[in-house]
Order: C-alpha cells, then sequence, then structure tokens
C-alpha cells in the first residue's frame, strides 16, 4: 500500500478516550479515500496524524514506503518531511498575495523560470488561467477552493490532505466541484484522503470510504460495498436510508430465506445465519421497497418528503414495522393513505437480533 495506517491510536492529554482508537486502513498510490462518520468520531484527528501534526500513542504510519510515524520507537517525521499537501474548509489563501503568488507559496526551492511554468501549469489544471493576478476577494469561494487546491498540489505533494473542502459552497457549486477534484485528482496521479459530512460526495469521489464511530473504524471498503454490505449495523445506518425489520432465517435444499413482513427475501451468498436461531434483523433500504398497487402487502403512509424526481415515503405495514420507500414523484399520495408496496432486494443484508435495550 502506498498510505498505510496499522492499528493508529491518537489520545489528546486530558481526554478520557482516545480520540483514535486501533485505526488501520490502506490506500494504494493514486487513490482517493474518504473519512464519513459523525460529529467528534475522530476524522479530522485522524487527518492530523496522517499529516504529522499528531503524534501516535500505538500503531505506525508508512507513505510511499517510508516510516513516517511509529509510537514503539517514537519515529515521528514532521509535516514537511513528509511532503503532504493540505486543503482545509476555509481556503486559507493568503488574501495580500494574488493567486499566482499563493499557488508559488510552496516553490520556494524551485528556480524563477520553473516557479513560473508550474503556477501557470496549476492555474490551468484547476480552470483559473485568466486568474492568476487576481487576489482572494475578487475570487468566488468556488475559484478561491480551487486555488487552494492548486496551491496544495504545486509542489507534487506525497499524499493530498483534505478537511472537509467543500462544505463551504453552496450545494450546487460543491457538487460540481467535487467532480472536478476528482478529475484533477486522477489526472495528476494524486493519491488523496480527504474528510466530509456529505455521504453523496464520498461516494461521488472516493474510491474507498471509511465509516468513524468513537475513533474507531467501522469499514474500509469500496462505496458499492459499503452501501450493499455494510459491515456493522451503524454503518448499514449511518449510509443511505434504511431501517430494520425483524427477520427468520430458513436453511433447506434450495437455499437460505429469510421470512420479513415483506414476505420471503432469498441471497444464499449475502445473507450468513445471524445465530443458531434463525432470529435475525434485516436491512431494508428505501430503494428496496418498491410501491406496487397489485402487491398483497399494504402499508400506511406516515410520512412524506418531496426530494424532485421522488418521494421518501415513510410506511407502516399492517404488522406494526416502518420502512422507508422510494417512490417516483408521480406517485403523489396523500399521508394516511394504504398503497401496495413489496421487497425486491438485491443484497440481503442481516444482522443478528438488537440486545434488548
Ligand atoms: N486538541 C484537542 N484536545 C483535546 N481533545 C480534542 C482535541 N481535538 C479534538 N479532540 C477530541 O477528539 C475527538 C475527535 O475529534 P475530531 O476533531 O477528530 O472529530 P471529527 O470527526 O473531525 O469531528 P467534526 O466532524 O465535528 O469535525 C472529539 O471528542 C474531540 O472533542
Amino acid at each position: 500500500m502506498y498510505l498505510q495506517l496499522d492499528q493508529i491510536s491518537v489520545q489528546y492529554s486530558g481526554a478520557g478516550r482516545p480520540a483514535l482508537n486501533r485505526v488501520s486502513l490502506g490506500l494504494r498510490r493514486g487513490q482517493i479515500g474518504a473519512l464519513l462518520g459523525p460529529s467528534g468520531c475522530g476524522k479530522t484527528t485522524l487527518l492530523r496524524a496522517v499529516a504529522g501534526l499528531e503524534r501516535l500513542h500505538g500503531g505506525r504510519i508508512t507513505l510511499d514506503g517510508r516510516l513516517v510515524s511509529e509510537a514503539a520507537t517514537g519515529l515521528h517525521l514532521d509535516a514537511r518531511e513528509r511532503r503532504v499537501g493540505m486543503v482545509f474548509q476555509d481556503y486559507a489563501l493568503f488574501p495580500h498575495m494574488t493567486a499566482a503568488q499563493n499557488i508559488a507559496f510552496g516553490l520556494h526551492g524551485l528556480p524563477r523560470a520553473e516557479q513560473r511554468d508550474r503556477v501557470t501549469q496549476m492555474l490551468d489544471l484547476v480552470g483559473l488561467g485568466g486568474a492568476s493576478r487576481r487576489y482572494p476577494h475578487q475570487l468566488s469561494g468556488g475559484q478561491q477552493q480551487r486555488i487552494a487546491l492548486a496551491r496544495a498540489l504545486a509542489p507534487q505533494p506525497s499524499l493530498l490532505l483534505m478537511d472537509e473542502p467543500f462544505s463551504s459552497l453552496d450545494v450546487d457549486l460543491r457538487e460540481r466541484l467535487a467532480q472536478e477534484v476528482r478529475a484533477i485528482l486522477k489526472q495528476t496521479g494524486t493519491t488523496a484522503l480527504f474528510v466530509t459530512h456529505d455521504q453523496l460526495e464520498a461516494f461521488a469521489v472516493a474510491d474507498e470510504i471509511g465509516v468513524m464511530q468513537h475513533g474507531q473504524l467501522d469499514q474500509w471498503d469500496e462505496p458499492y460495498a459499503l452501501y450493499h454490505r455494510p459491515a456493522t449495523r451503524f454503518v448499514a445506518t449511518f449510509v443511505g436510508h434504511g431501517v430494520f425489520t425483524p427477520g427468520q432465517v430458513r436453511v433447506d435444499a434450495s437455499g437460505s430465506r429469510v421470512l420479513t413482513p415483506l414476505g420471503e427475501l432469498a441471497d444464499p451468498q449475502e445473507c450468513p445465519l445471524p445465530d443458531a436461531s434463525g432470529r435475525c434483523e434485516v436491512l431494508l433500504r428505501a430503494d428496496d421497497i418498491v410501491h406496487d398497487d397489485d402487491s398483497p402487502v399494504k402499508a400506511r403512509i406516515q410520512a412524506k418528503a418531496f426530494r424532485g424526481s421522488e418521494f421518501l415515503y415513510t410506511l407502516e405495514l399492517a404488522s406494526g414495522e416502518q420502512v422507508l420507500a422510494h417512490v417516483p414523484s408521480h406517485h403523489d399520495h396523500a399521508i394516511g393513505e394504504w398503497i401496495g408496496v413489496r421487497a425486491q432486494v438485491d443484497h440481503v443484508v442481516t444482522f443478528p437480533p438488537a440486545p434488548a435495550a
């Protein structure tokens, strides 16, 4: 792996529990990783540890074949020695320097002519070739963030770290910029790790996504696997819209099936037996539930949220179970109405029943 974290822990002085607890993950050269998780789960601390801004209390970090942090020996290269580039939420451009001067900031070591070439190349890369003499206050938020990216990429860092790089931008712009940034990183072959609160952004930009809670990494996986094969209940509920419903696993000659209030679901490969009794909870995502007038299973609409092309309906089955459903928005039903639903689950995800509260 190009970047490898092995069981890293970080403990802030005076804090009761570690901010990072035995976290391991790896990125291959040129891959983009994203970290998701609720506020305070340790995402920024993880970036800071990789950057060399926090010392490890356990574990080790290697970058491009070089050990850069190791708790056991106290080895700790500083940020500059790691050649890590950083982009933060608030651009952090120098206000009294032009865009070109900002980008040139990290290039002192290079001869003048080379600096100039690199700055031009970077401005073109981020699509701001004409903005070299502008000051940050003469640029929009999105343009400032592109300059911040150009500045971070100019010294050709071994790794780019980004902490909520798009969060101060409006929704439209952040979606566009997220796509652009992915294209730029891929074009330059840059390995990057970024923190976001926005799952869709992580899905759109990253090759690997980590979901954290309480300083631990619950899962580090490709976006598809994270969504369809969540490793823990927390990941299952944190990523996407879904609910758990009780199920009973049955195994016979034809394979394994799960009986649910919505009928029988079958998928032998992805339906591990949760425990000997066969009792389990089945994850039902909003896109697993299909509105079908002909279905014998009926559900009452409890709440609905308009999302443009679809509604997110919260539904109650006759058995009292709650499920969510994405339904095309031309099916505009009233709250309280009963509609037909059926489950169409390609990836049956089961967990052992939750311990009684
Ligand atoms: N300098 C510090 N000293 C003591 N505790 C800290 C320090 N920085 C962070 N913490 C604590 O460490 C934990 C992890 O914080 P961190 O900033 O890494 O979380 P985060 O996931 O990035 O949160 P957010 O999404 O809100 O930015 C939190 O409980 C936080 O209060």
